[in-house]
């Protein structure tokens, strides 16, 4: 449950007067969610998403995100879109935290996806890559390379508690991805965690792309690593190459990848299973009993990783050279 700070309808009221958005006639807390505190709107002229950014998110950050948005949208692509102020401005404050409304999108994400529904997911992704051309703002990737070591220095000593022999495995993966990521490929803004809960459907169709709030600069291929990860992976933790295949073409179909970023797939792919693997593993070890939001499981992308690792050639996630 993602409703971390409360709100009363007379400061809600007193936010909505900023915009230009109609009478406000219900509010309710969006129960899903992990990052940001989420309410859905009803105004007399439309519903909306009001979104409180928690303590995770910084604040200096939130000009890229909002503008990123923003900026997809202008360019075709279905994503929420920021409302402006009547000052103009797209961040305004609620109940002490920085505060903005976007624009509803209609659809509901897919509990069980199949691979048409993989292959929408690569066209998407290969159309927000090419949509987020000329955005200008730029924002590093706080969670590759540097960020990993950082996180790992914060569970290593307890990871063991996790699964005994985890501290040495890791430790090694790190080495081996310093030693081997690659230094340079095509690059651009990445959503970085398009995951099904940030993909509406509307039947078998594709409605729009949510939750901009780790986008980044990265190799685009590496999203598409994050994609493959969290798309294509059954709960018994087998590589289904059928989603694979589908949502690689599904890809291929709107941007072509070079032989270099084909190359690079598996060891990508290490690295996005290895970064889902210690965000997952930190709030695991620190995250208290009875808090209100569901743990995600870090095992799961332990068990990725390590499929990865068997892994010597892109073909074998459905790429047909
Ligand atoms: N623009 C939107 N249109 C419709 N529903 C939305 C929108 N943004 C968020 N939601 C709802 O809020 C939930 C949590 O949003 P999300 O951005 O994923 O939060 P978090 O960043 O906390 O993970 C989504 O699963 C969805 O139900
Ligand atoms: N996708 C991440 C967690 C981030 O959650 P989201 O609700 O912001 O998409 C994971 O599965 O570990």
């Amino acid at each position: 449950m993602a409703v971390y700070t409360d709100i009363n309808e007379v400061d809600l009221k007193a936010f909505l007067a900023e915009y230009d958005a109609g009478e406000l006639l219900s509010y309710k807390g969006i129960a899903e969610g992990v990052e940001n505190t989420n309410f859905l709107l009803h105004t007399s002229k439309q519903p909306l998403i009001l979104t409180l950014y928690e303590k995770r998110v910084d604040r200096n950050d939130l000009p890229f995100f909002l503008g990123l948005m923003h900026h997809l949208s202008e360019r075709g692509l279905s994503c929420p879109l920021p409302l402006p102020r009547k000052d103009g401005e797209l961040l305004g404050e609620l109940s002490g935290r920085p505060a903005a409304l976007i624009s509803f999108l209609e659809g509901m994400w897919l509990r069980k996806p199949e691979a048409q529904h993989c292959r929408e997911v690569g066209k998407a992704l290969a159309g927000m890559h090419v949509a987020g051309e000329g955005f200008d703002l730029t924002r590093p990737n706080a969670l590759s390379l540097e960020g990993w070591q950082t996180l790992w220095a914060k569970s290593e000593a307890r990871a063991d508690e996790v699964e005994t022999g985890l501290e040495e495995e890791i430790g090694a993966e790190l080495d081996f991805l310093a030693a081997h990521w690659p230094g340079d490929l095509p690059a651009g803004v990445i959503h970085a965690d398009l995951f099904p809960d940030n993909v509406f459907f509307l039947g078998d169709d594709l409605s729009g792309l949510i939750d901009f709030y780790f986008a980044c600069n990265d190799f685009l291929v590496y999203d598409l690593s994050i994609c493959l990860n969290a798309w294509c992976f059954e709960k018994d933790g087998a590589y289904n190459i059928t989603k694979g295949k589908a949502m690689i073409e599904g890809y291929l179909s709107v941007r072509p990848l070079s032989a270099e970023e084909i190359a690079a797939l598996p060891v990508l792919c290490r690295g996005s299973a290895l970064r889902f693997f210690l965000t997952r593993l930190y709030d695991w070890l620190t995250t208290p009993e009875g808090a209100l939001v569901v743990k995600k499981d870090p095992l799961e992308y332990l068990k990725k990783l390590r499929f990865h690792r068997a892994v010597t050639n892109a073909s074998e996630y459905g790429l047909i050279s």
